[in-house]
């Protein structure tokens, strides 16, 4: 199952940021394009994920965007994006994201105390981001009732779940200059 997505990521081409293997997908990154009936897929599974009722998506800049709007499309449920760039709106939240490759500044807006929101990602690889987002989250009052992302590479999740924290990932991936191999797809 997930057919278009399995096939999608061995044809990914790999590229280096530093010492870290970058892979490039239309999940991750747009490029190449992203076709609907990946979306369509993906997105399918997702609501055949879910746990929780949910009254919001929570989208990470960039490449939750499209996952978020394809949701919110099959739902009639609003997404917000946690943005790389501050409104300095009253109430804005800001905090620290580190990936394996990047550092930078995210910013929550209209998250409130008692909103039930579905987080959902492209990628996660060290964590850094979804640690980040969850201690911002729990801040607020905000409860999140399924921690969704795509594709899992490195050890992300098992740091997360170390920390109580459980996230469902959709496939989990090993990158190397070589490409993409798939070491487990979660039906
Ligand atoms: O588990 P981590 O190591 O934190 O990595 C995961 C993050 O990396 C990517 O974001 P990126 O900042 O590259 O943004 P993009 O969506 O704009 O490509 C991805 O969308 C996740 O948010
Ligand atoms: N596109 C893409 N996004 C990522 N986010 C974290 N790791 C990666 C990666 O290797 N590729």
């Amino acid at each position: 199952m997930l057919a278009i997505l399995q096939e999608s990521l061995l044809n990914a081409p790999i590229v280096h940021r530093g010492a870290y293997h970058y892979f490039i997908h239309p999940i991750s990154d747009g490029v190449p394009q992203l076709e609907p009936a990946l979306l369509d897929e993906v997105t399918d599974h997702i609501l055949g994920m879910v746990t929780k009722d949910f009254d919001k998506i929570l989208a990470i800049e960039a490449m939750g965007i499209p996952l978020a709007t394809a949701l919110s499309m099959k739902t009639g449920i609003p997404f917000t994006i946690i943005r790389k760039r501050p409104y300095e709106l009253e109430g804005e939240i800001k905090l620290s994201q580190e990936t394996g490759y990047s550092k930078g500044e995210l910013y929550i807006n209209d998250v409130r105390e008692g909103d039930r929101v579905l987080i959902v990602d492209d990628v996660i690889s060290t964590g850094g981001t979804l640690v980040a987002l969850m201690n911002a989250l729990e801040g607020i009052g905000a409860t999140v009732t399924d921690n969704i992302v795509i594709i899992e590479r490195g050890d992300g999740v098992s740091r997360l779940r170390d920390m109580g924290i459980d996230v469902k990932t959709l496939v989990r991936i090993d990158v190397t200059e070589k490409g993409v191999s798939i070491e487990a797809v979660h039906e």
